[in-house]
């Protein structure tokens, strides 16, 4: 079957490098040589997240039951040029950090404890570097430093700050600031207001060759350790480096309030919607139903192809969510066989995948035994399979030979598809919806 893509040239940047994979890509759209030197990586995630008013610390609040430090941890993972990501923890966050790294499978990752301060953290996260024997952590040229709770940081930034670090010694993000800083009298008065063009908020990734942030580390004052927030400052006070300043996308923000999470949630799942796999089988009318909702899909980028067969593997790995077109009557056999590929190659092991199973009814579906009986089973094996980290939804839309009607009704097919997709809520598997 000829496979046919809507056009996405609007597709939004991938902020949490969700579908990324290398920064080679990255390396020769920069125009730039790929890295050839080592460079490791520093999360502090030490801190216990007071202004977030939860239990929990932030960077271990789930987002699609998922820690959102292990998105951060992802964003630098994938990419090859990256050896190690030291995670400096709370002692008592020791074991937690390293179940994450288990479930997650993070292979980069070295957990180290952190301080009372953010900058102590950074700074134990640094020594795990200078302990030469332990072969995971090798000193590197350049490391980054990064906080744990700002999971989206694109593969084209890291490059631009870990290249300006090997040649400046110390780089930096920023971004414009939003409010105007002013400056408060002991009596809670106005003092004065700073031009806020002139100023700009520091953010993070932050790049320095190894030597000079260790040996600022090394020298910088207590009170420094105690209320210092800024490393770029260390590297300027102790070493006489001047950053390299380097102006960030708007997703380089720290999640700090609860509002952040929300806000993180909705991009991470806006990241997730943008692609789709459309399988449709051998039957005219499900072909032509996958060609209609690939072209109401417009907003994503869709493939349709015919079966989820080895063949297609390439699909398969390229999106996380697959509409299943299938004539009424056919079981949901081939759902646990796709699922079961996905298995396999490890598909659903850091965001749950969608599986919309739609059922084309070309007859009218009496409510009977057996059809109670289909949908017990349905519930049962989306129940099964929200185990591996998919999300199985169903919808059967009657065909109709009134033209309005088949309109209607594929238009609501579509609706529903894209707001399971969006949504990826947990609570709607296994219900068999009506378009
Ligand atoms: N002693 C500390 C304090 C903070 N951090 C880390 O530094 C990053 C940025 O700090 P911040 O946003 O202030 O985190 P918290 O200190 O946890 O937040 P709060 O100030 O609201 O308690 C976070 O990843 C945090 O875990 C750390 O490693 N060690
Ligand atoms: O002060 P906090 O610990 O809340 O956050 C740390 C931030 O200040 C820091 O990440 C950037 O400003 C870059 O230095």
């Amino acid at each position: 079957m000829q496979q046919e893509r809507c056009s996405s040239s609007d597709r939004p940047l991938d902020p949490g490098g969700l579908l990324t994979r290398d920064a080679e890509r990255s390396a020769a759209r920069l125009g730039c040589a790929a890295v050839d030197f080592p460079v490791a990586v520093v999360l502090p995630a030490g801190g216990s997240g007071e202004r977030m008013g939860l239990p929990t610390p932030k960077q271990f609040c789930t987002i699609l039951n998922r820690p959102l430090i292990s998105y951060t941890i992802q964003a630098f993972e994938r990419l090859s040029w990256i050896v190690t990501v030291v995670v400096v923890v709370a002692t008592e966050n020791h074991d937690l950090m390293l179940n994450i790294v288990r479930k997650f499978n993070h292979t980069k990752v070295k957990v180290v404890h952190g301080g009372t301060t953010r900058h102590r953290s950074i700074f134990n996260g640094l020594q795990a570097f200078s302990n030469t024997t332990d072969s995971l952590t090798p000193k590197p040229k350049v490391v980054i430093i990064h906080d744990a709770v700002r999971p989206f940081v694109e593969e084209d930034l890291l490059l631009k700050i870990t290249l300006a670090a090997k040649e400046q010694g110390a780089s930096g993000a920023i971004r414009p600031l939003v409010s105007t800083v002013i400056a408060t009298t002991s009596e809670g008065y106005l003092d004065h207001s700073l031009e806020r063009a002139k100023y700009r908020a520091s953010e993070m990734p932050q790049g320095f060759l190894y030597d000079i942030i260790f040996q600022a580390y090394q020298q910088c004052s207590e009170f420094d350790f105690e209320f210092g927030t800024e490393c770029l400052h260390l590297a300027l006070q102790y070493c006489g480096t001047n950053a390299k300043l380097i102006e960030g996308p708007p997703t380089l923000w720290k999640v700090t309030y609860k509002r952040d999470l929300a806000a993180a949630e909705a991009i991470i799942k806006e990241t997730l919607s943008m692609s789709a796999c459309i399988i449709a089988g051998a039957e005219a009318e499900a072909v032509e139903l996958a060609k209609t909702l690939q072209k109401n899909l417009n907003m994503m980028e869709t493939d349709v192809i015919s079966c989820a067969k080895e063949s297609n593997t390439e699909y398969l790995s390229k999106t996380r969510n697959f509409i299943h077109i299938s004539m009424s009557g056919s079981s949901f056999s081939g759902v646990p066989e796709m699922v079961k590929r996905f298995e396999d190659i490890g598909h659903a092991r850091l965001y749950p995948l969608v599986v919309v199973w739609v059922q084309l009814n070309m007859t009218k579906q009496s409510v009977d035994s057996q059809k109670t009986d289909e949908l017990t089973a349905f519930m049962g094996l989306a129940s099964e399979v929200k185990q591996g980290n998919v999300l199985l939804y169903g919808i059967e839309i009657d065909h109709s030979k009134v033209p309005e009607q088949w309109e209607r009704s594929v238009e609501r097919l579509t609706q529903i598809t894209v707001a399971l997709i969006r949504d990826r809520n947990a609570a709607l598997t296994g219900q068999l919806l009506h378009a």
